[in-house]
């Protein structure tokens, strides 16, 4: 107890020394050379120090994007510091599996082992103050992880064990993962104070390529696509292409094209980024927010054709606005212009196709439309769209599928009138769910069928009637037609023959002055 003693009061004395020394070296030494015997200083205590550390920064790219290494390690370093560490954090994550979770508190240290080398991790947070003046002035805070580890084992550790490390972080992330469902956020909000880029809710959405109405066929190929896409990155590399896939689904309203993207994510177990391009001021923050998204997920733009002007006419526009207007209705005009969306087909094309988009890599692109006919070529050219769907009418192998979703049918004496009617009519599987849906806990499957036969029997009926109307509609627009043709070659034929009866009575005339000549000679 005395030795302990005796050893503190040693300690005390040598680190009052050591902070008097450092006192006056800070207030004599100017700053120049302050920052020459600093570096000597490390050069010094390096060649003393056998332990190297390495430094994990939690943002890396001038704070553009989050450090995947760091969120990796911190998953690692929060399952295995819940039993090791002394002081720890607890947050409730609202979208996590657990519903605590705890992970090593800020300035906290644990040991780990791997291949019998031990290791220290500590983390780190320091708040670096802003130094621009402001009302709200905010600070700059700055996390990382540092590992340190004898110089023996430097081999070992930069070899095999920051890649177990990261490896295993991933692994527990996956395990644990919930999909998440991102949504754009306008780049300011009304007091012109920035917001993050992106709010997520957890995704929970049922579908599956299992419950989705589709030809069996387009459904395996699909899949197929996907598997080889996920499975790719070596081929991607091998072909110098980034590892993203584009994905067009096109088809009139209810035909399943969300409901596809929602069962993809599952397939896939991506979380998915659903951009509203009208939220989106300029082009620099599309390219931003796409760095923001992760990898493992699907960039979303649903009706893409209603989401911007994309085919140049704004410019034109601007162009007219401009030349017919006087200053006060101009300005006005430019102001009503700012607020809108100044993304421009190129600066999408870039986000999908540019250099940018090899950013995070692992990623599909998907854009919905209803009308494939409006968009600009250079939009959905391979490449940018690698793959175009057409989702359609629904099909009797479709309609199968729905009423075993939504009946737990899987045959019925009414199936053979379904078959018959859907090779006569069209209707979209978003119709034909709603109608096989229970509308009350006592309905049963037969009464759901019925219910879909006669909505199959009126729209054909209505369909019927549109043809028959369209086709007395085109009737009457050619008999009309023929009858203007007809009204205006008699008018043709009549002004003809006054022509020609005043030619008639202009040579008659002629041969009768003749004849007075003649007979004058
Ligand atoms: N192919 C399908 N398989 C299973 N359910 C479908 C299918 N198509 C539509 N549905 C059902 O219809 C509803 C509407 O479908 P969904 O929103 O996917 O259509 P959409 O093609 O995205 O329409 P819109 O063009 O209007 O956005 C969904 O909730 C789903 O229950
Ligand atoms: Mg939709």
């Amino acid at each position: 107890m005395e030795i302990m003693a005796k050893m503190w009061g040693q300690l005390g004395s040598i680190t009052a020394t050591v902070m008097l020394f450092y006192a006056m070296f800070d207030r004599f030494f100017p700053p120049p050379l302050r920052q020459y015997l600093r570096t000597y200083t490390q050069k010094l205590t390096s060649l003393i120090n056998p332990y190297i550390s390495i430094k994990f920064s939690e943002f890396e790219g001038e704070r553009m994007k989050r450090s995947e290494a760091y969120t990796a390690i911190q998953t690692y370093l929060s399952a295995n510091s819940s039993e090791r560490s002394s002081r720890l954090k607890a947050e409730v994550v609202k979208d996590s599996q657990t519903p605590l979770v705890l992970s090593m508190d800020d300035n906290e240290e644990i040991t780990d082992e791997f291949q019998g080398v031990k290791l220290w991790w500590c983390s780190r947070h320091l708040e670096v103050k802003n130094q621009s003046f402001s009302f709200y002035p905010a600070s700059d805070e700055k996390r990382f992880y540092k590992l340190t580890f004898h110089r023996r084992h430097r081999h070992v550790v930069i070899r095999s064990y920051i890649k177990h490390v990261l490896d295993e972080g991933k692994a527990i992330a996956t395990r644990n993962r919930q999909l998440k469902l991102y949504t754009n956020n306008p780049s300011s909000d009304w007091y012109g104070w920035k917001r993050t880029k992106w709010s997520h809710v957890v995704f929970e959405h049922p579908a599956s390529f299992d419950t989705l109405a589709l030809d069996s066929k387009m459904k395996e190929d699909i899949l197929k696509d996907l598997v080889k896409f996920q499975k790719g990155k070596e081929y991607y590399a091998k072909v110098g292409k980034a590892w993203k896939r584009g994905y067009l689904l096109y088809g009139p309203p209810g035909t399943g094209k969300s409901t596809m993207i929602a069962a993809m994510a599952n397939f896939l177990n991506y979380d998915i980024y659903d951009l509203e391009l009208t939220a989106v001021k300029e082009n620099v923050e599309l390219r931003k927010l796409l760095i923001e998204t992760s990898s493992k997920s699907i960039v979303v733009i649903e009706d893409i054709d209603c989401s911007l002007d994309l085919t140049g006419k704004r410019k034109k526009k601007k162009k007219d606005k401009e030349e017919g207007s006087k200053d006060a209705v101009k300005k006005a005009l430019d102001e009503e212009e700012d607020k809108e969306s100044k993304v421009t087909l190129s600066g999408l094309l870039n986000v999908i196709d540019g250099i940018w988009s090899a950013c995070g890599g692992e990623r599909v692109i998907v854009f919905t439309t209803n009308y494939v006919d409006k968009l600009d070529p250079a939009l959905i050219r391979r490449g940018r769209m690698d793959k175009h769907i057409e989702l359609s009418y629904c099909c009797y192998e479709a309609f199968k599928v729905l009423a075993r979703n939504y009946l737990d049918v899987e045959s019925h004496r009414l199936f053979p009138r379904i078959e018959e009617l859907f090779q006569e009519t069209q209707m979209t599987p978003a119709d034909v769910a709603d109608n096989l849906m229970p509308k009350s806990v006592e309905e049963e499957a037969e009464t759901c069928l019925e219910r879909l036969i006669e909505a199959l029997e009126t729209a054909k009926l209505e369909a019927k009637k549109k043809a028959e109307e369209e086709e007395a509609k085109k009737k009457a627009e050619e008999e009309e037609s023929k009858k203007k043709k007809a009204e205006e070659e008699v008018k043709e034929n009549g002004e003809l023959a006054k022509k020609e009866e005043e030619n008639n009575k202009k040579s008659g005339a002629g041969v009768k002055e003749n004849g007075f000549l003649s007979s004058g000679n």
